[in-house]
């Protein structure tokens, strides 16, 4: 049996829409005994409700198991001549680092030249959050997304940039604070100095 997010439809959830039961009972079990093994009152009132919201928050975050991203770019493929750079700047990442479960956050910049498909721009920030809300490292998080996008729309060629910080960095470990990370990947048209020149130029530049 399955049971949904407090009875509410949450649209970034829409791909498996409901929670697993047998999952979120299983991980609220661990969840009580990891609480358990840092000392708290596993039952007290803050914290009776816990396990099943990390249970809850957890899947949320790690959703992107179940999406196949290739299908959000096909469901939204269209015929179209334009053979320039499209650009979606700025998009928010939330991701988990696969070393510590912490979040890493930050923003994805993505352009792709079409060779006779565009696909909705909506859908590339899709592409992101599926890629994202699993356990990453920040290169792969990057190249997944290059590849799919790639493999999908067969363009004249794909550039992805992200920039994040890592809490792993940030709250423990080495902690600096304000240490930035930036990964990218191209291919295709973007292996041309002037074209990768021009993506860098264009989502460096404040618009609007
Ligand atoms: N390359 C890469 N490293 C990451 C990413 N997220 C976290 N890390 C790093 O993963 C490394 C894991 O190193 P370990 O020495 O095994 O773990 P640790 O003892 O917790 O390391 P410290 O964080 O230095 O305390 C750390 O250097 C993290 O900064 C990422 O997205 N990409
Ligand atoms: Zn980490």
């Amino acid at each position: 049996m399955e049971f949904s997010i407090n009875g509410q439809e949450d649209k970034g959830f829409t791909k498996i829409e409901k929670y697993n039961q047998e999952t979120t009972e299983e991980l609220m079990y661990h969840y009580k005994k990891v609480l358990e093994l840092l000392g708290e009152d596993a039952e007290r009132e803050g914290l009776e409700k816990t396990p099943l919201r990390v249970a809850k928050a957890m899947q949320f975050l790690t959703q992107g198991y179940h999406i196949k991203p290739e299908d959000i770019l096909r469901s939204a493929m269209f015929k179209e001549d334009y053979k320039q750079m499209v650009i979606v700047k700025d998009i928010e990442v939330y991701s988990m680092c696969e070393h510590h479960m912490l979040p890493f956050v930050g923003r994805a910049h993505v352009a792709y030249i079409p060779n006779g498909y565009i696909t909705g721009l909506s859908k590339i920030a899709r592409v992101v959050d599926a890629f994202a809300r699993r356990l990453q490292v920040q290169e792969r998080l990057t190249t997944q997304i290059k590849d799919c996008i790639n493999d999908t729309l067969s363009p004249l060629g794909v550039a992805v940039v992200i920039e994040a910080q890592h809490m792993c960095m940030s709250m423990r470990g080495v902690q600096k604070q304000n240490s930035i990370t930036t990964t990218s990947d191209f291919t295709g048209a973007f292996e041309n100095l002037a074209t990768r020149e021009e993506f860098i130029r264009l989502i460096s530049a404040k618009t609007i």
